[in-house]
């Protein structure tokens, strides 16, 4: 995972300090890509300990089109709780774009649905676009998260908010726009997720793995991590590990957590950092 030390590196040298929406204050960029080839390994971040079930877990809420923290909580995940509403709701965010985005008429669109169609009657297609950004559903600025859920509005807009499939010689490639992104804690997670939906979508569409090409809008760095990153880029990264999807699984939405298997995943220890709500 050089590519993602690369990626704080740069951010650490070259961010310009900005304030932002928390009040915590971070290190920023505008601008930066990474280029992971799925076929070399899986990309989890080995220079700390990544929690891989949250990641899948959170992979399987959005696909499943859920918006609120339910399934999550059952699972004993708990990375969306400080958004959520009393009753769980973060209002239509990821899973309600990408399965029932609703249209000016009350047509409903299922995305992900629409999209395995597409890659496997047009591969060469350049449409193949997934967007959950919705002007129509974006936070009322002037209210917390938490009333935006409740006002059946988005509690964050969308960071990983478009992303697009690519077929080239029978290989599967998957470039995703990330509009935001804290270096620390989100990224790990983000890569992870993207990588594990290309390699979902590939193997029910009978495809080869390609490249998750990560690109990124404001790339920062929280002002509250820079020991937790100093730690970090101080490791040395090790081998990728490999993640082992059931080949009998042909339908994207039939996959569930038993279904994944990660192998041979070798990390320096985890470091905790607080989050920005
Ligand atoms: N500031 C901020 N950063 C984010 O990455 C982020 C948000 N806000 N808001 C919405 C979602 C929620 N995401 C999160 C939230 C928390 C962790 C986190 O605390 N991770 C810890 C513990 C992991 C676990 O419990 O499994 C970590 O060490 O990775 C990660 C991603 C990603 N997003
Ligand atoms: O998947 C995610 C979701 C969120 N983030 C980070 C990026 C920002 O630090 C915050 C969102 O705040 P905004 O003010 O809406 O940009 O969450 C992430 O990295 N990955």
């Amino acid at each position: 995972m050089k590519q993602y030390l690369d990626l704080m590196r740069h951010v650490k040298e070259n961010g310009v300090f900005k304030d932002d929406r928390t009040g915590t204050g971070t290190y920023s960029v505008f601008g930066y890509q990474m280029r992971f080839d799925l076929a070399e390994g899986f990309p989890l971040v080995t220079t700390k300990k990544c929690h891989l079930r949250s990641i899948v877990h959170e992979l399987l809420w959005f696909l499943k089109g859920e918006t609120n923290t339910r399934y999550l909580k059952e699972n004993g995940v708990s990375i969306w709780d400080e958004w959520a509403d009393d009753t769980g709701d973060l209002g239509p965010v990821y899973g309600k774009q990408w399965r029932s985005w609703e249209g000016p008429n009350g047509e409903v669109v299922d995305q992900i649905k629409d999209l395995i169609n597409e890659i496997k009657k047009n591969p060469d297609s350049r449409r193949l676009v997934i967007s959950a950004w919705n002007p129509t559903v974006l936070p009322d600025v002037s209210m917390s998260p938490r009333d935006n859920a409740a006002n059946g509005r988005q509690a964050l807009p969308p960071c990983h908010c478009l992303f697009q499939f690519y077929v080239l010689n029978g290989k599967l490639s998957c470039q995703l726009y990330q509009r935001s992104a804290d270096i620390f804690l989100g990224v790990p997670f983000n890569i992870a997720s993207y990588a594990l939906l290309t390699m979902m979508i590939a193997q029910v569409c009978e495809l080869e793995l390609g490249d998750f090409v990560h690109t990124f809008g404001d790339a920062h760095l929280y002002s509250n991590h820079m020991e937790q990153v100093d730690e970090q880029l101080s490791r040395n990264p090790l081998p990728l590990p490999e993640m082992k999807l059931n080949p009998a699984i042909t339908d994207l939405f039939d996959f569930t957590f038993d279904d994944f298997e990660l192998v041979n995943y070798q990390s320096h220890p985890h470091i905790k950092a607080p989050v920005a709500v």
